[in-house]
Order: C-alpha cells, then sequence, then structure tokens
C-alpha cells in the first residue's frame, strides 16, 4: 500500500460523498502547520510529519463521524484537537464542547479555533467526571480516543450523553478484552452497544471505534469522582 498523503484524505472522503471546500482543505493546512509549531513549545503529539497527521490525526478523526446526524459533540480528553477539531472543519454548523484538563492544551485549542476562524466550539479547562455533575445527559454525541480503558471512560462519558444519543470509544487493537471488561459498567450507566467498526492505517495498525447507544438516564451517583472510578472501575 502506498504512502497516506493529503491527497489520499480528499480521495477518501471523496469516496464517501464528501468534497471539501477551498476553506476546508485550507483549515486543514493551517491546522497541520500549527500542530508542529506549537509541538515545539508544548507537548501536543507525537504525530506532526505531514502525511501521517493527515492520516492518523484528520482522516482517524473523521472516520467514525461519517454523515452522522447530529447536532451537539462532547470530546472529553481532546488533547490538540482530536477527534473533534476535525469533524467540527467537516461539519462547519455543528456545535462542540471540549473538556480538557489540561491549561495548555486547552490554549492551544482556543488559538486553534481563532487561526481556524471556528465558531460554536467551546473548549473548557474541566474534567468530564467534573462537568457531568452539572450538565447531564445533554449532548447528542460523546468521544473520547486515547483517553482511558473502556471501564472508566464509559463513567466519564456515558452521564452526559442525551438519552437516544451515542457515545463513541476509539480504540486500538486491545478493543476486544474492553469491551468484554466494560460491559458491566455500560449497563449500569443505561447503554447498549450498537457496533464495533475496524479499520487498518497503511502501515498495518488497527483502530477500532466502538458505539454505545444510551438507552435510559444514568443514576445521578455516576460520575463517581476520578480517584474512585479508577480504583474501582464498574
Ligand atoms: C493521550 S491524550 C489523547 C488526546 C486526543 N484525544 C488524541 O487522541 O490525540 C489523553 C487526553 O485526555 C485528557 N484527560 C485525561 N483524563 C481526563 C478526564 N478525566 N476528563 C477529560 N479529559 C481527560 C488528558 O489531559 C489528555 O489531553
Amino acid at each position: 500500500m502506498g504512502a497516506f498523503t493529503k491527497e489520499t484524505f480528499v480521495q477518501k472522503l471523496e469516496a464517501q460523498g464528501i468534497v471539501l471546500s477551498t476553506k476546508q482543505l485550507q483549515q486543514f493546512e493551517t491546522y497541520a502547520k500549527l500542530l508542529a509549531q506549537w509541538n515545539e513549545k508544548i507537548n501536543l503529539t507525537a504525530i506532526v510529519e505531514e502525511n501521517e497527521v493527515y492520516e492518523k490525526h484528520f482522516y482517524d478523526s473523521v472516520l467514525p463521524f461519517l454523515h452522522m446526524d447530529m447536532q451537539c459533540l462532547c470530546d472529553v480528553g481532546a488533547g490538540a484537537g482530536f477527534p473533534s477539531i476535525p469533524v467540527k472543519i467537516l461539519y462547519p454548523q455543528l456545535e462542540v464542547t471540549i473538556l480538557e484538563p489540561l491549561a495548555k492544551r486547552i490554549r492551544f485549542l482556543e488559538e486553534l479555533c481563532a487561526q481556524l476562524s471556528l465558531t460554536g466550539v467551546h473548549c473548557l479547562h474541566v474534567r468530564a467526571e467534573d462537568h457531568a455533575k452539572e450538565h447531564r445527559e445533554c449532548f447528542d454525541v460523546v468521544s473520547a480516543r486515547a483517553v482511558a480503558a473502556l471501564p472508566v471512560l464509559s463513567e466519564l462519558c456515558l452521564p452526559l450523553v442525551k438519552v437516544g444519543g451515542r457515545f463513541i470509544a476509539m480504540k486500538g487493537p486491545g478493543a476486544n478484552e474492553e469491551i468484554e471488561a466494560a460491559k458491566h459498567a455500560v449497563k449500569v450507566l443505561g447503554a447498549e452497544m450498537e457496533k464495533r467498526e475496524e479499520s487498518r492505517l497503511s502501515d498495518g495498525a488497527v483502530r477500532i471505534n466502538v458505539f454505545y447507544r444510551k438507552q435510559r438516564p444514568t443514576d445521578r451517583r455516576y460520575p463517581r469522582n476520578f480517584g474512585q472510578i479508577k480504583k474501582h472501575p464498574l
């Protein structure tokens, strides 16, 4: 398989019926540049080489959300903006809320949104479990990539999802074990697994996106504080 490039990204989206405008292409280019620039000052990501950014950050981020019917997305632990900022570039009308406890990453995200002229992105310097205490069940979709193991992640994310909405956990090859380990937590928190989608990067690495659907409200006891969640996952 040949190298994945910016052109591959554009072609893969076109194959899905999505044609990027000049503005959107420029936004992705500026994003890749800012990522590399800021990464010299603060630790944002190990991936800054342009082709890799287009495949492992941009394409990987948008893949689970293509043609998804949603108005508001919450991204738990977005770090340098993944997956939510590429999804926002693709769907400019989307309302995005980012929950991220590292202040430096929030500063990067605010600067990024200003440079890309993105409106309707709320970058909140807060942990998911703290935000969920007051903002329950208000998002169509909650996403998290590379944040925590599924039994823990479910408790951070599912209380934020509207009944009928989705939680999308973006995982690597260990997803199957995590899905098994999280079964009880997901049930207690009021959700059911809908599907899992597996894909491969050009270097053969496996990505597994796990989709959950919220069936009923989550008991107000959850999420607990992080110490309890981590020490005694549901
Ligand atoms: C490995 S990084 C992944 C960043 C990004 N999602 C990505 O895929 O590139 C994990 C991020 O989760 C954030 N995080 C960890 N615990 C969190 C919590 N309880 N609530 C919200 N964010 C959290 C960290 O600050 C960090 O930025």
